[in-house]
C-alpha cells in the first residue's frame, strides 16, 4: 500500500501540468462517446439539415427558369407553377428548420445534462487530495459555464456550422455546374481569404481559454468570500473583498472584449472578403452575358449560389470562435473526467467477514501529505485497537492524531506499513465497503440543507423515525430538537448556519448512532458542548460505544480520564500509552498536559 509521489502528481495533472496545448477542433471529439447513444435524433437532426439545404439550393435553379423564360402574359401558367414551386420549397424549409431546431436543441440538453451528471459522479469520487488542490468554485465554474458552452454549442452552433458547411459543398457543386470558369475564380478568391482566418482563429482560441480562466477563477473567488461572509465583516475586509472581486471581474471583462475584438476583425474581414469576391466575379460574368457565352439566368442562378455560399463561408467563419471556445471547454471537462483518484479500489477487493468486529491494526506506518512532503504526519506509527475497545488519542497540536483517521477512512495512502481492519489489510478493500463500517463524528460537523431528521437519517438511508428519534435521545439532541419550532421536520440553511456548535455536534452524534458501525471515530466530538450537555452526550457516546471499537481523538484529558486505555502521541508516532493514572505517574508528555488541565480546572 504504498503511494509514490508520481502517483500524486497524477491526481493534480491538470493543475500542474497546465493543459495540453492543441489548437484545433479536436477536442470536441471528447464529446462522441456523449453523442453516441442518441443516433435517433441525431439522424433525424441531420435529414431535416440536408431537406433545408436542398430547399434552399433548388430555388436559384428556379429563379433561373423564371428569367430565362421572360415574363409574359402567355406563360403565366408556367409562371404560376414556378411560384407554387418557390411556395412548396418554403413549405419544406419551415418543416425541416423547425424539425432540426427541435432535434439539436434536444441532443444539446441531454447531451449536457448528462455530460454534468458525469462530471459530478467523477468529482465526487475524488480524494481529499484533489481538492486540496482544487478551489471548489473551479470546479463549480466548470459545471456551469463550461457544460453551458458545450451545450450552446451542441444545441445551435454546431448545426448551423454542419447546415453551412453542407450549403457550401453543395452550393460549389452546382456553381460549378452553372459555370466552371467563374467558380474556378471564386474558389480561387476564397482560398485567399481562408489563410488568414485560420491564424485569427488560433488568437481566439487562446483569449477564450484566458476568459474562461479568468471566469472561473472570479467564482471561485466569490464562492470563497461568501462563504466565509462573517469573517469577511468581522474583520472590516468587505471593502478590500470588492476590490478583489472588481479586479477579477474587469481582468475577464478586459480579456472578454480583446476576445470579442478578435472577431469582429475576423467577421468583417471574413465578410468583405467573401462578398468582394462575389462582385468581382459578378463583373466577370456580365462581361460574359455581354459577350453572349452565358444566359442572365446562368448569372443570377450563379450569383445567388455564390451569394449563398458566401454567407455559409461567413456563418462558419463566425461559427468557428463558438466551436473552438466549446473545444476549450471540453477539453477542460475532460480533464475533470480523466482525473484519477488517488485511491482507487484494487481490482479483486477482498470482503470483510461479516458482522464486522472492528478490530484495528498499524503497523510501522508512515505518511507525509502530499502538499507537505517534507514532513512526515505519522513516522512508524503502530497502534492495535481489539474490536470493542475504547482508546483515546492524546497529545499536542499537530502531533498526527487526525491523520490516524484520515488513513483508516482512507482519504490518502500511507507510503509505508500496513493499516488492517478485522485483519485485512484495507488497501484490499473496497474504501466504500470500508467506510460503511465507520462512523465518524468530526470536529466540525456538516450540516446540509434539509430537515433536522432528513441529516440525522444521513447515517443510515431509510432508517425509521423511532430510530431516528431513538439516535436524537442517545445524543442528548431531543430537547432542543422538541424546541424547535417544527421539531424533527425544522428546515437547516445551507449549512445548518441556524445551530448552535454544540446542537450541531449532538446531530452528528446522533447521525453516527444510527449509522451503527461498528467502528467509532469521535474527533473532539464534544468540543462545542458546555458542561453540562457534555455530561449528557456522554452518556449517550458511552452507550454509543459499548460493544463498538472506538477511538477518541481528546483535547481535553477530562473526557477520556475514564478510558482504560490513552495513548499519548507526539511528532507523528505514539510515545506512551496507558491508563490515565498510570501515564500521571509515569510524567512524560502527558503527566505535563495533565498538571496544566487539572491544575488550571482546579483554580
Ligand atoms: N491536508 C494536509 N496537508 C498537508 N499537511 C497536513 C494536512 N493535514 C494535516 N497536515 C499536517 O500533518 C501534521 C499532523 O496533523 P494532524 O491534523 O494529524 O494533527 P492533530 O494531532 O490531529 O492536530 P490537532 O489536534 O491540532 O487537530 C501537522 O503537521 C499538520 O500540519
Amino acid at each position: 500500500m504504498t503511494q509514490s509521489g508520481a502517483e500524486y502528481a497524477e491526481t493534480v495533472q491538470y493543475v500542474a501540468q497546465g493543459r495540453a496545448k492543441g489548437r484545433s477542433l479536436k477536442p470536441l471529439r471528447v464529446l462522441l462517446p456523449f453523442l453516441r447513444p442518441y443516433r435517433g435524433p441525431l439522424i433525424g437532426a441531420v435529414l431535416a439539415m440536408v431537406v433545408a439545404a436542398s430547399a434552399t439550393l433548388i430555388m436559384p435553379a428556379m429563379l433561373r427558369g423564371l428569367v430565362d423564360q421572360g415574363f409574359s402574359a402567355s406563360r403565366i401558367e408556367e409562371i404560376s407553377h414556378y411560384f407554387f414551386l418557390f411556395l412548396a420549397a418554403a413549405g419544406a424549409m419551415g418543416v425541416s428548420g423547425a424539425t432540426r431546431f427541435y432535434f439539436v436543441t434536444w441532443i444539446g440538453e441531454r447531451v449536457t445534462a448528462d455530460i454534468r451528471k458525469a462530471v459530478f459522479d467523477h468529482v465526487l469520487g475524488l480524494t481529499p487530495a484533489f481538492f486540496e488542490v482544487t478551489r471548489t468554485g473551479e470546479v463549480l465554474s466548470r459545471l456551469s459555464a463550461d457544460t453551458t458552452l458545450v451545450q450552446t454549442v451542441l444545441g445551435s452552433s454546431a448545426s448551423f456550422a454542419i447546415r453551412n458547411v453542407l450549403m457550401a459543398v453543395a452550393g460549389i457543386a452546382l456553381m460549378f455546374l452553372t459555370s466552371w470558369k467563374l467558380t474556378a475564380l471564386v474558389v480561387a478568391g476564397v482560398f485567399v481569404v481562408i489563410l488568414p482566418l485560420i491564424a485569427f482563429g488560433r488568437w481566439v482560441r487562446k483569449l477564450s481559454r484566458e476568459s474562461q480562466d479568468r471566469l472561473a477563477d472570479t467564482s471561485a473567488h466569490a464562492a470563497e468570500t461568501l462563504n466565509a461572509v462573517p469573517t469577511v465583516q468581522a474583520f472590516s475586509r468587505e471593502d478590500d473583498e470588492r476590490a478583489r472581486y472588481a479586479k477579477a471581474t474587469e481582468e475577464s471583462f478586459v480579456i472578454a472584449i480583446l476576445r470579442t475584438r478578435a472577431r469582429a476583425v475576423m467577421t468583417a474581414v471574413a465578410t468583405f472578403a467573401v462578398f468582394g469576391c462575389i462582385v468581382g466575379v459578378g463583373w466577370v460574368g456580365a462581361q460574359e452575358v455581354l459577350a453572349g457565352i452565358m444566359s442572365p439566368g446562368q448569372l443570377v442562378q450563379f450569383i445567388i449560389y455564390a451569394i449563398l455560399v458566401g454567407g455559409a463561408f461567413a456563418a462558419v467563419s463566425e461559427l468557428w470562435g463558438d466551436l473552438q471556445r466549446a473545444a476549450g471547454a471540453s477539453e477542460r471537462l475532460v480533464e475533470l473526467l480523466e482525473t484519477k483518484p488517488a485511491i482507487t479500489p484494487p481490482a479483486n477487493p477482498k470482503r470483510l467477514i461479516t458482522p464486522a468486529k472492528g478490530a484495528v491494526r498499524f503497523e510501522n506506518v508512515s505518511f507525509r501529505y502530499p502538499l507537505r512532503p517534507d514532513t512526515a504526519a505519522l513516522d512508524e506509527m503502530s497502534l492495535s485497537v481489539e474490536p470493542g475497545e475504547a482508546v483515546a488519542l492524546v497529545g499536542p497540536s499537530g502531533a498526527g492524531k487526525s491523520t490516524v483517521f484520515q488513513l483508516l477512512l482512507r482519504f490518502y495512502a500511507a507510503q509505508s506499513g500496513k493499516i488492517s481492519f478485522d485483519g485485512t489489510d484495507i488497501a484490499e478493500l473496497d474504501p466504500t465497503e470500508l467506510r460503511k463500517h465507520i462512523s465518524l463524528v468530526s470536529q466540525d460537523p456538516v450540516i446540509f440543507s434539509g430537515t433536522i431528521a432528513d441529516n440525522i437519517r444521513y447515517g443510515r438511508p431509510g432508517a425509521d423515525d423511532e430510530a431516528v428519534r431513538n439516535a436524537a435521545e442517545g445524543a442528548a439532541a431531543l430537547e432542543f430538537i422538541e424546541k424547535l419550532p417544527d421539531g424533527f421536520n425544522t428546515r437547516l440553511g445551507e449549512r445548518g448556519i441556524t445551530l448552535s456548535g454544540g446542537q450541531r455536534q449532538r446531530l452528528a452524534i446522533a447521525r453516527a448512532m444510527l449509522r451503527d458501525a461498528p467502528l467509532l471515530l469521535l474527533d473532539e466530538a464534544t468540543s462545542a458542548l458546555d458542561a453540562e450537555n457534555e455530561r449528557l452526550v456522554q452518556q449517550g457516546l458511552a452507550n454509543l460505544m459499548a460493544g463498538r471499537t472506538t477511538l477518541v481523538i481528546a483535547h481535553r484529558l477530562a473526557t477520556i480520564q475514564k478510558l482504560k486505555r490513552i495513548v499519548v502521541m507526539e511528532d507523528g508516532k505514539a510515545v506512551a500509552e496507558g491508563s490515565h493514572d498510570e501515564l500521571v505517574a509515569k510524567g512524560g508528555l502527558y503527566g505535563r498536559l495533565a498538571a496544566l488541565q487539572f491544575a488550571a480546572a482546579a483554580q
